[in-house]
Parts: structure tokens; sequence; C-alpha cells
């Protein structure tokens, strides 16, 4: 542990006295079940480290630049500059690194921003935080430390770089004015007496520096730095939002990017910019990324294409559609259409297929589509580039032609409807209006490519501090529901073309044990080679519950060289991640 960054050079008495206290060693809790299963899966050590590395945040950001807009070497000029004129006073232009100690690091500009050494990822800039620092917590002599004591989700936050907001306050020290110092601890779930979790502290609790106070002895270990209160402790628990405290020294000093660079740069974790390029999409295919909020793969995907071609992202839920939508009109990509559809109805029904044309014609499914769902590129505001306002009235003629030519299929309310937008615009029911699109589906064989980056028990998140919510039976259900989407997946896809599965999470049932699904059920799969290989290999085995009968196939030796695992204790500091890549070959149906 770094303790060149402490906050203070001599700690006081008080502090001193109680030293172990004040410091970050968090110490992940699961469900004994899951302990022994995944300590099956990667061995007893193995897993130790892992959940060591999840509860920390990694010490880097990646970068992914927009290279339609920009070059990855100007982006890297731009940010060493951002750190050399920004980086010593922290959050000036939003762009924040090591406020203490980061003066060296801006000096040395080439070290704190560089490109990502992997090949195939020339796009991809790192810029490099530090940590876990030692911090010392001051106080004034012969009196306590004053402190604030926070949510989990909120000190997953700060450690990834964000300040103290005012929901995530759980408790403070009596008497804290604005301006004062406050020690930051986080307050996690313990186990309860009812067999269950509990943070049993309820929002507005008093701190009286006491071993009486509320889980004193648990948050021992549990410091995660120290700030400057915006405003007094009865103005925290009566102001709804706002900065509650701005943190000051932080055990992880990592960069953070508001508004800098906004179009031209993506945060994004890196095993999510490899899924991209792995299912390596070709400018003019079609392309369904079929959980796609907020975006971050399908603007990816969307220029490797250069913007040409089609991607369709979907995602169930309004909001996040929205922000898919918002993201790439930041970006100024024009091939994407977003659409709130659930992914395991993504597939039309033949019957309502059957009348459109004959399946599996991309035109056709190109009508299909825009007869459901009126097209919306991109359009966040009415008053979005002309470009992307003619594709999207471009398709809705075409429509309307198809729709004129056979009146089995349209009614006079949606001819009007369509004649009145293509006079007035969009309107209200797009959404540039707030709303968005929905999809009734899509036809078979209709995509060259699919993403299912699937939602999953999200367990390679980092940092995590909290991870005893999960059961065996509720990781099972994750892979019930991930195959369920596969099916689907699997159906969209045409002959010859190429599905990727990814998910964010170490658990073996919900990636390598999919993929054995996959190829057992569906003998046209094979796993193909991935490009680029920067993960490591699968898990080979199986896993046998013999109190719930319950067996769990993973992967054999070859198999697993042809997968990627992101292991979070590696020395490639990422989160935990897995990707698989399967070539379809003739379907048989
Ligand atoms: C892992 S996140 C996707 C991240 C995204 N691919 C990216 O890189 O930015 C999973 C997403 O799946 C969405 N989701 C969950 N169930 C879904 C369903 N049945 N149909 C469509 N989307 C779903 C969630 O709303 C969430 O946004």
């Amino acid at each position: 542990m770094d303790s060149s960054a402490s906050a203070s050079a001599s700690p006081t008495a008080a502090a001193a006295a109680d030293a172990d206290r004040y410091t970050y060693s968090p110490r992940l809790q699961w469900q004994p079940e899951v302990e022994e299963y995944f300590a099956a899966a990667y061995g007893r050590d193995r897993f130790a480290r892992i959940s060591e590395a999840l509860a920390h945040p990694s010490c880097y950001s990646c970068i992914r630049v927009n290279t339609l807009k920009s070059s990855t070497d100007a982006v890297m000029h731009k940010l060493m500059n951002l750190v050399d004129q920004n980086g010593l006073c922290g959050g000036i232009n939003g762009l924040e690194i090591g406020q203490q100690n980061g003066g060296e690091q801006a000096h040395e500009g080439n070290s704190v921003v560089h490109k990502c050494p992997y090949s195939g990822l020339d796009n991809v800039l790192f810029v490099q935080g530090s940590g876990p620092h030692a911090l010392h917590y001051d106080s004034q002599p012969d009196q306590s430390i004053k402190e604030v004591i926070v949510s989990r989700k909120c000190a997953e936050s700060v450690l990834r770089g964000a300040q103290v907001y005012i929901p995530g306050v759980l408790a403070c020290s009596s008497h804290v004015e604005k301006g004062d110092k406050v020690a930051v601890s986080v307050a996690i779930e313990q186990p309860a007496e009812d067999g269950g979790w509990t943070v049993g502290i309820t929002r507005g609790t008093v701190l009286q520096g006491l071993q009486s106070d509320a889980h004193h002895e648990e948050r021992k270990g549990l410091y995660i730095g120290q700030g400057i209160t915006a405003m007094s402790r009865s103005g925290i628990f009566r102001v709804p939002h706002g900065v509650a405290v701005e943190m000051t020294e932080r055990v992880y000093k990592l960069p953070s990017f508001n508004d800098v660079l906004e179009g031209e740069i993506f945060l994004q974790n890196l095993p999510s910019v490899v899924a991209a390029r792995v299912l390596d999409p070709q400018p003019g295919e079609r392309i369904l990324d079929m959980c796609a909020a907020p975006g971050g793969k399908t603007t990816a995907i969307a220029i490797l294409m250069k913007d040409q071609g089609e991607i369709i992202a979907l995602d169930r839920s309004h909001n996040k559609v929205m922000d898919i939508l918002k993201l790439a009109a930041e970006m100024d990509l024009n091939c994407i259409k977003a659409y709130k559809l659930d992914a395991l109805k993504s597939v039309r029904k033949t019957n309502e297929a059957k009348y459109i044309g004959e399946a599996g014609s991309r035109t056709d499914a190109i009508v299909t589509l825009a007869e459901d769902s009126e097209p919306c590129i991109n359009k966040v505001d009415a008053g979005t580039t002309n470009a992307s306002e003619d594709s999207s009235t471009t398709s809705v003629v075409q429509t309307d032609n198809k729709k004129t030519d056979d009146k089995r299929y349209v009614s006079k309310a949606d001819l009007r409807k369509n004649l009145r937008r293509m006079r007035n615009g969009p309107g209200r029911n797009n959404c540039s209006g707030g709303r968005v699109e929905n999809s009734k589906g899509f036809l078979p064989n209709s995509f060259d490519r699919v993403l299912l980056d699937a939602p999953c028990s999200a367990l390679g998140l980092r940092p995590r501090l909290f991870a005893g919510e999960e059961t065996l039976e509720s990781l099972r259900n994750h892979a019930t529901y991930q195959r369920r989407m596969f099916d689907q997946a699997v159906k969209l896809v045409r002959p010859g073309g190429v599905i990727v599965y990814s998910t964010c999470t170490i658990n073996p049932g919900e990636n390598e044990a999919l993929v054995r699904y996959a190829l057992y059920k569906y003998k046209f799969l094979s796993l193909g080679s991935q490009h680029p290989k920067v993960g490591g290999p699968g898990i080979v085995g199986s896993f046998e519950l013999s109190t719930k009968k319950y067996t769990e196939e993973w992967l054999t030796k070859h198999e697993s060289q042809l997968v990627q695992r992101f292991d979070p204790s590696s020395t490639l500091d990422t989160i935990g991640f897995f990707i698989a890549k399967f070539d379809v070959g003739q379907k048989d149906d």
C-alpha cells in the first residue's frame, strides 16, 4: 500500500490509537453455498483473490475513442493537456486526477495517459489512477473525528471517483457544520437474526464517536476517504439532493470524466470494448444488440461499422432506450435504431411474419420493422441533424408506399397518422418528445450478427462491497433467463452469421454452462475463435451438488481456449467478464 499520499504526515494520538480502524480492507460477504460453489469452480485460493479484487476498483480508467469524430492520438494529447492544466486541482472541466499527489503524475503526462498495449484495440486509451492509499484521519486534539456513514451503493460510486451525494448519507456525527472535515465510512449489510441481511442503520442516526455507535465495530477497515461537508448535519438530512461531502482524500484516486470531450470519448470497461470487436461487425451489415442500454457496445459497434449499415438496439426499459438514443446522438451515429422491446419476445410470430413476405428476406424484415416501429434514428430532440431526419423520413416514406400498395395491412388511421407525421415532422410520439418506439419483433434469420450482452448477476462489477444477496437459486434463475434470450438470438441470426454472448459476472453457471447448453441444443452452432484475445481461458469440468441433485456442465479443454474470461484478480485489473463467440452453420429447421 502506498502511504506517500497520506492526508497528513503526523497522525494525531487519537488516530494513532485506533490506526487500523481507519483503513480500507473490506472483505466481501457471500452466501456460504455460493462461496462453496465458486470455490469448486476456481479453487479456494483463486476465488479468495477474485473476491478480494472485486472489493476494490480497477486502478485505471479505460477510454474508447470515437474514431469517426477524432483520432486516438488527438484525444490522447487533449487528455494529457487536461491533466497538465487541471490535474493538480482536480475537477476543473470535469477532469479530476490525483488530488493530493496528482502533481507528480501530471508532470509525467505520458505515464498517466497511455495507449492500450493490446493489438486490435488501437482506439483505446488508459488513464492511470492510484491506490490504495493509506490515509490519516486527523481530528483536533481531545476531539473525536467527525464522521459520515454512507450506503454501500454510495460508497461504491465514491470509490470510482464520485462525490458523496445527500441520498447516500445514512448517519453523521452531531454538530457537523458546513466546511467540517469528516471521515467517510460505509455501512455494509450484516447477517440478521432471521437469516437474512440488514444494514441496521436508520437514516439520520447521530454518531457520537463511541463504541456504542451504530455498526462501530463492523465499520472497522471500511473507511473510503475524507472530505469537507457541503452543508451542516441538519441540511444533509433535510435537503433532498445535492453534494453532501466533497471528497478531498480518497483511498483510490481515479480520474473522473464528467463532460470531458463529450461525443469524442466513451468511458468503457476494457472487456466491453473487446466484446464489440469480437462481434467483428462489417459496414453495411444488419446487427441486433438485444440488451443494449445504455448503448456502450451499440456505439462501439456503430463506429466499427463506420456508421454504415443498421444496428437494431433493444432494451425493455423506456428510459434506457432514451439513454441509447441520447448517446448515439451525442456521438453523431446515425445507423442505430433503438426500440423498447422485451428481448424474450424479439422473434416476431410467424403467422404475422408470413403476411409480410418471405421470412428471412432482409428487405422484408426491414419493412416489417418499419411497419411496427416508426423508425427513430438517433433523434433525441427535434433539432437533430438533417442527415438523421432524412434517413428517418425516407424510411417512413418507404413504409407508406408499401402500405399503400397493400391495403390489407394498414388502417386509415395509420395512414392519416403517417401523413401528418410527414407534414409536421415526427411529433410527440417519438423519441424527440420523450417517447420511444415499441417494436413487435423481427423476422427469423434477419440479422447478420447478434450481440447478447445479457442481463446477469453482475458479480464481476467492481468495486462490489457485498455479494450476499445471491443464492444458488437466484444464480440459476439468471441462467434460465439468459438461455431463453439466447434461444431468441439463435432464431434471429441468419445461417452463416455470428452470435456473441457476454456477461459481466464471474458465475460459470451464466457463462460456461450457457455455452454448454448452446452447443448441446443447437448442433449448427460452433465456438468461433476470438480477436482480439485479451482475457484468459474458460472453466473446464462440471459441478455437482449432491444434496440438491444439481449438476452443471462447463467446458472441455479445447472449448475453454475459445472463450474469453476476464479475471478481476489478474494483472489486467478489469471487471470480471465473459465472452463466447458462436459461428452459425446451416440451420436444420
Ligand atoms: C448488461 S446490461 C447491457 C449493457 C449494454 N450492452 C452496454 O454495453 O451498454 C443489460 C441490459 O439488459 C436490459 N434487459 C434486461 N432484461 C431485458 C429484456 N427482457 N429485454 C430487453 N432488455 C432487457 C436491461 O435493462 C439492461 O439495460
